[in-house]
């Protein structure tokens, strides 16, 4: 990326620096090896749409191997990163986020996860290093899959419906829309002289899939939003993975869980490397409330919809916008 002047920082989005926010405590840690885990996860997405996961069980290995290769990636030379780009929505993306003019201090790289599904832009990611980087992606893929799967089935047990894969069986589906992301948020040192402003690496925005796991280096900047409206910061904690409620997942449960509003504040010193797995539905799935958790038909807050037309919506959207919007039911 490009090292920008002061006056050209203006083309991104600046914002009021925050008041120092909440601490650790007030962000739920859940233990994955906790009997207590189905309801503390239920209870934690329903007060925020987010947790942080702690004794998961994924050795420490895999997550520094991609992040390495990751950091190798982005200090490759521009010219080399560009021929991944730009992002069809897959592939190499610098500042640019999504088709709809949302910019961000970023490069990143977004994958399929289904291999059916990979393309020219997605081969151009492993040209440098192919062996090794394909191999730390499958690596840590596989290994966040396997958790997302068991999140969502001790959530369909915390919520007390059944069958317990009543959630888990779209993301294990082999044909599941699921992707992975990984971002860089280079330093930026011209922020220093921009006293008492933050710099927006990823403007805020609720995942549209069903959960999203996140993993980050020991760089802090992500912030989400409570219900009240305020914007917390999540102290980073490189070995634990955070869990965000998805707009699907919000849908499923008639609004019982909500997609957490969260966002990326740049640093000033250091870079902030990140790594998300998204789970999705097949394209095909109709996405509705589920029966069990609507007692008559008239509670249902959604429309049924497929997975396809919601992704559809999604991408004419900006970051901010509020997706879900067009699904809810009238009332009256
Ligand atoms: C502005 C956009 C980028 C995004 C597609 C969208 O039109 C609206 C949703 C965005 C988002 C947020 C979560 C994930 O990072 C992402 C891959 C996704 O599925 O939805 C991005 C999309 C993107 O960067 O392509
Ligand atoms: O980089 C992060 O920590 C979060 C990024 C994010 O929200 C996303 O990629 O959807
Ligand atoms: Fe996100």
């Amino acid at each position: 990326m490009v090292v920008l002047s002061q006056p050209a920082l203006d083309h991104f989005s600046l914002i009021k620096a925050c008041k120092p926010t909440g601490l650790l405590a007030d962000i739920p840690v859940i233990d994955f090896t906790d009997p207590k885990a189905k309801d503390q996860i239920v209870k934690a997405c329903e007060e925020f749409g987010f947790f942080k996961l702690v004794n998961h069980g994924v050795p420490m290995e895999f997550m520094s191997r991609i992040e390495a290769e990751a950091v190798n990636f982005f200090n490759l030379p521009q010219s080399v990163k560009d021929k991944a780009g730009p992002p069809d929505p897959f592939g190499y993306g610098s500042k640019r986020i999504g088709p709809n003019g949302d910019v961000g201090w970023i490069e990143y790289l977004l994958l399929n996860t289904n291999p059916q599904f990979t393309s020219q832009k997605t081969l151009a990611i492993f040209q440098e290093n192919p062996e090794v980087f394909r191999c730390a992606v499958d690596d840590y893929i596989h290994a966040v899959k396997g958790m997302a799967y068991e999140i969502l089935e001790l959530m369909a047990e915390g919520l007390n419906i059944e069958p317990n894969n009543v959630l888990s069986r779209l993301v294990r589906h082999e044909n599941s829309d699921s992707c992975f992301r990984l971002n860089y948020y280079p330093p930026c040192p011209e922020l220093q002289a921009l006293s008492g402003r933050n710099l927006i690496g990823f403007g805020e925005h609720t995942d549209p899939q069903i959960i999203s796991v996140l993993r980050s280096n020991n760089t802090s900047g992500l912030q989400i939003c409570l219900r009240d409206g305020t914007w917390v910061s999540v102290p980073s904690d490189q070995t634990s993975f955070f869990i965000n409620v998805g707009d699907a997942l919000q849908v499923m449960t008639n609004g019982r869980l909500n997609s957490v509003k969260h966002r990326v504040l740049a640093d000033t010193k250091k870079s902030r490397v990140s790594m998300i797995y998204f789970g999705g539905p097949p394209l095909s799935e109709k996405i509705a409330p589920l029966p069990q958790l609507v007692a008559k038909e008239e509670d249902s807050l959604y429309k049924e919809f497929t997975w396809c037309e919601y992704k559809n919506s999604a991408y004419k959207s900006k970051l901010a916008d509020y997706r879900l919007g067009p699904f809810e039911k009238t009332v009256g």
